[in-house]
């Protein structure tokens, strides 16, 4: 039995400072007439029974994708695990599944494999990961997590760490194998993003 659609809330994650796009928000970047996390959010839409948007600036153009869109409760961009807990204090479901904003053809089956492998593992996170050059590549901003893990990384935020794979190792995490690395690239550069149009 795999889990219920229902019971898992989607979480674009646009929070990020673009330093590598100078310092553009790039969730807000035109990707194929729509903003790149657009595409993100109709992509994890179908795969999930409702979605939220973590973003800290342009908050109104974030809030018109359909979506609430909740800041980091900690300042100064301490990374995507501000973001995660932003998701994990405002789900309202049993599981929480986080997708970054710059990576806009994610397998369209990601959630039901993550959530396969999470009941399967009995594991508390579910991590999406590819083999390049025969080599483990995890993509931890690509996961399916409990959301009672909100107080055990606000904590371990609070503790001054910032680390995804060190909060994450705190945890029973399992990894889930991907096919297609393709599908996992992220635009991080103007020039990632024209690479991603052709
Ligand atoms: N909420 C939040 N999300 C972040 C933060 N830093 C990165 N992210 C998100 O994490 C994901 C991957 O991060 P990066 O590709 O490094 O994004 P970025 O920080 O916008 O870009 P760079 O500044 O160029 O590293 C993206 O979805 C970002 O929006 C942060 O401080 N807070
Ligand atoms: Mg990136």
């Amino acid at each position: 039995m795999t889990l219920l659609r229902e019971e898992i809330t989607g979480l674009v994650l646009a929070g990020g400072r673009g330093s590598r796009m100078g310092g553009a928000d790039k969730g807000l970047q035109n990707h194929r007439g729509l903003p790149l996390a657009l595409h993100a959010l109709l992509r994890l839409s179908p795969q999930v029974g409702g979605m939220m948007v973590n973003a800290n600036r342009n908050i109104a153009a974030y809030e018109a994708m359909g979506a609430p869109v909740w800041p980091d409760p900690l300042p100064d961009h301490p990374g995507p695990l501000a973001g995660l807990l932003a998701g994990l204090e405002h789900c309202e479901t049993a599981y929480l599944a986080s997708v970054p904003c710059d990576s806009p053809n994610f397998p369209p089956d990601l959630v039901e494999r993550l959530a396969e492998a999470l009941q399967r593992e009995d594991a508390d996170i579910a991590i999406a990961a590819t083999l390049e050059d025969g080599r483990l590549q995890r993509h931890p901003v690509f996961c399916l997590l409990k959301a009672g893990l909100a107080e055990s990384l606000r904590e371990f935020l609070h503790e001054g760490e910032r680390k995804v794979g060190l909060w994450m190792a705190r945890h029973r995490a399992v990894e889930v194998l991907f096919d297609d690395a393709a599908a996992f690239f992220n635009a991080n550069t103007a020039e990632d993003l024209r690479s991603l149009q052709r």
